[in-house]
């Protein structure tokens, strides 16, 4: 069973609100239960907040958010087991993957803003005047004021710190909300946050659904300057328009559709095993996934061949995160295979033992769809790639700009000219040539059109979380 998840607020914590369940992926039991935050509850993380934005950490200067931010790191380190496997037990997703991948993420997003911080220039313009005594201009950077954090289920802590991080490192004061299938690791945070010598209220948890609950009563709060959203875009329709009566700003990481293109050029192996990576890493449940693939037809059925044998022999993935996603998955699959061909996978599958109860889907491999046809236009976000061919460079283009969305994209050749060619001509927040997921912290993060408004990363997500202010002094 796990540690009981708990709201913070105020500094304090508090177990109060009606409880919902949290239910065990792996097996379809239930595991737990969280409670969730009353609309007064809310009100009171808001006001902590604000009330925490004129004490003692108004005056914190950039080296004191620094040594915190990396006090923070230091505590999720120091209990690192504890983090892995409550990551796991809310999202179900392999040990292996929560080990390398979403912990030492958390922490190195603690610790990359700090760095920043330090780093952080004040720009200035010595600006010449008619009496030639001229003046100078310099730029101030101020919090925003109270944040509203909002984050998935996908990857949990990882996209909750990644938010989190940058707006205490710019002075500001945080109501986060996990999502509610996944609250796990953000109550450890707040346990960490709660021995890291933090004021009151500068930090706040609050737990419960989106929807007429936590999420909506947050966004909607006139106490709330700030969101910062990761999730579906539907969703973050719904954000922008609960704040634009008080024109807060938004930094929303939306969905992808993401298209993948193998040239005939490309070493195939390596495009082969990169694109397994790149479709069943979390068992697709990542924004960044690559759901389509355009191959140039004369490789296309030796790609198509290996990816399938590739995604048969696929072991050690994790399930879905609820009953109710993996139902939204086979519902794909179901017309997939009504309508096209299924190479590999397409089902559920069968262990003979507990986890035959869990939300499982088999690593699939689908071709012969349509570009109309749902599965290769929406969203899935579960372990399901489409293969079509293509037969010029153009078309591939048009193929994989095609479409609402617009965050990631990955492009396979062995041609220097053709990768510098193709990857800017992609209309996407981020492009990967010969490889997948590879990030840097510094480099900007989201994407266009449906997937993302504004960018986050290095100077763009202080930038965001910052309020900048000219000082102009006449000399
Ligand atoms: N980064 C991405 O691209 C992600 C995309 N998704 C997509 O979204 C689908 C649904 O996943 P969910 O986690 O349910 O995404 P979601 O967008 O519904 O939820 C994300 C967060 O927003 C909150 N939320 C939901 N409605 C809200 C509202 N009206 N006001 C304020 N907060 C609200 C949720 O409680 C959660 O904390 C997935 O099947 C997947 O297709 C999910 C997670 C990440
Ligand atoms: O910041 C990253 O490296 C990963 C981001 C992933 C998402 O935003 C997502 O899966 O929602």
């Amino acid at each position: 069973m796990r540690s009981p998840v708990r709201h913070y607020v105020g500094g304090g914590f508090d177990g109060s609100g009606v409880p919902f369940p949290l239910v065990d992926p792996v097996r379809g039991t239930t595991a737990g239960e969280a409670p969730a935050a009353s609309r007064e509850l809310v009100d009171r993380a808001v006001d902590a907040a604000r009330a925490a934005l004129s004490g003692p950490w108004a005056s914190w200067s950039p080296a004191e958010r620094a040594r915190l931010l990396h006090r923070i790191a230091d505590g999720i380190e120091a209990r690192f087991e504890e983090f892995v496997d409550a990551e796991c037990a809310d999202t179900g997703k392999p040990r292996e993957l929560a080990s390398t991948v979403d912990i030492p993420r958390a922490v190195a997003n603690f610790r990359s803003y700090a760095d920043l911080l330090v780093g952080r220039a004040e720009r200035s313009w010595n600006t010449p005047t008619p009496d030639g005594r001229g003046a100078l201009n310099y730029t101030v950077h101020k919090p925003l004021g109270v944040v509203a954090v909002i984050s998935p289920w996908n990857l949990p802590l990882l996209l909750l710190t990644w938010k989190v991080a940058p707006a205490l490192a710019t002075g500001n004061t945080v109501v986060a909300k996990p999502s509610e299938l996944t609250p796990g690791t953000a109550c450890l945070l707040a346990e960490v946050m709660a021995g890291a010598e933090l004021p009151p209220g500068v930090f706040n948890l609050v737990h419960g659904g989106g929807g007429d609950a936590a999420g909506q009563w947050l966004t909607e709060h006139p106490g709330v300057d700030a969101v910062a959203f990761t999730g579906e875009s539907r969703t973050g329709s719904t954000i922008m328009r609960a704040v634009a009566g008080r024109l807060a700003p938004v930094s929303f990481e939306l969905g992808g559709k993401n298209a993948g293109l193998v040239f005939a050029d490309a070493d195939l192996e390596r495009a082969v095993e990169g694109t397994l990576r790149s479709a069943f890493t979390h068992s697709g449940q990542v924004c960044l996934c690559t759901e389509r693939v355009y191959v140039e037809r004369p490789v296309f059925d030796a790609f198509a061949e290996a990816l399938a044998a590739g995604a048969r022999e696929l072991t050690g993935y994790g399930p879905m995160v609820s009953a109710a996603h993996r139902d939204k998955v086979l519902g794909y699959l179901g017309k997939a295979a009504a309508d096209g061909r299924i190479l590999a996978g397409g089902g559920v599958p069968r262990f003979g033992d507990d986890r035959d109860g869990g939300f499982w889907v088999e690593p699939t491999v689908l071709t012969g769809l349509p570009e109309d046809h749902p599965a290769v236009r929406e969203e899935i976000f579960g372990p399901v790639v489409h293969l079509a061919p293509f037969d010029t460079e153009e078309e591939a283009l048009a193929l994989a700009n095609a479409g609402p969305y617009g965050l990631a994209a990955t492009v396979w050749t062995g041609d220097v000219s053709r990768a510098h060619r193709v990857a800017p001509a992609l209309d996407v927040g981020i492009a990967w040539v010969n490889t997948w997921n590879l990030r840097d912290l510094r480099t900007p993060f989201g994407g266009v059109k449906a997937s993302g408004i504004g960018r986050e990363g290095g100077d763009h997500s202080l930038d965001f979380f910052s309020e900048p202010m000219n000082v102009c002094v006449k000399l």
